[in-house]
């Protein structure tokens, strides 16, 4: 099986498109006001209307409440919801909404690993430098070898400060299926980069995965 690539922060048609003939699994948009890659509802509505079928489109959501995924889901049809949100927040989010739910998880130990109870799929970055004034898309890395042996209790992908060239050590290292990217395909904080697009995918789709 291929590595799954996410892209994530999409903001225009380039992007969109890029991503989406180059082959990612998923593209994310970012519903969070301070974040450079933030898009509104209906920007996000009509990318995702360039094109039937293609990639997951996966919203992204810092603490939200029902109401501001409801605003965004009254406008852009998502296929899942990624989450910064404690783990009973998030269950309650997929329940309440009934799509898929994927919980982002700050480590910098083995021990911040979770390892019971998740909801759909857990996006495993660093966590923020101080100060920071979002909890992802700081273009950090962590250890990617805290994650070696890790019986993940749900599907997980390995996000946090990857670029076309590490993409593929950090795979080998952290033992993931499945990467997630923002920063490091950017020509500038949240302009994405056709080319570095193109050159992520192609660099992670060839490594293989743990089970070949
Ligand atoms: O991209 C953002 O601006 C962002 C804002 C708030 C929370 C998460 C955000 N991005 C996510 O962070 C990780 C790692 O991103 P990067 O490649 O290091 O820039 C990834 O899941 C992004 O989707």
């Amino acid at each position: 099986m291929p590595v799954g690539v996410k892209i994530c922060g999409i903001t225009d048609a380039t992007g969109f498109d890029t991503a989406a003939q180059a082959g990612a699994r998923w593209i994310g948009f970012v519903f969070f006001e301070r974040s450079p890659r933030n898009i509104a509802p209906r920007a996000a509505a009509a990318l995702s209307a360039r094109m039937t079928g293609g990639p997951e489109r996966i919203g992204l959501f810092v603490k939200p409440d029902d109401i501001a995924i409801e605003r965004v889901l009254d406008t852009v049809p998502l296929d899942g919801l990624q989450v910064y949100a404690p783990q009973q927040r998030a269950m309650e989010i997929r329940q309440r909404f009934g799509l898929p739910v994927w919980r982002a998880v700050g480590i910098e130990s083995r021990a911040d690993l979770p390892v019971h109870a998740a909801p759909d799929r857990l996006v495993i970055e660093s966590r923020p430098p101080a100060g920071s004034t979002r909890p992802g898309g700081n273009a950090r890395q962590f250890d990617w070898s805290l994650t070696q042996g890790w019986k993940s209790p749900v599907p997980w992908m390995l996000a946090g400060g990857l670029t076309p060239e590490n993409v593929g050590r950090a795979i080998a290292l952290s033992g993931a299926e499945a990467v997630d990217v923002s920063s490091g395909v950017e020509s500038a904080p949240g302009v994405k980069s056709a080319a570095l697009i193109r050159a992520f995918i192609a660099a992670a789709s060839g490594v293989p995965t743990p089970q070949g």
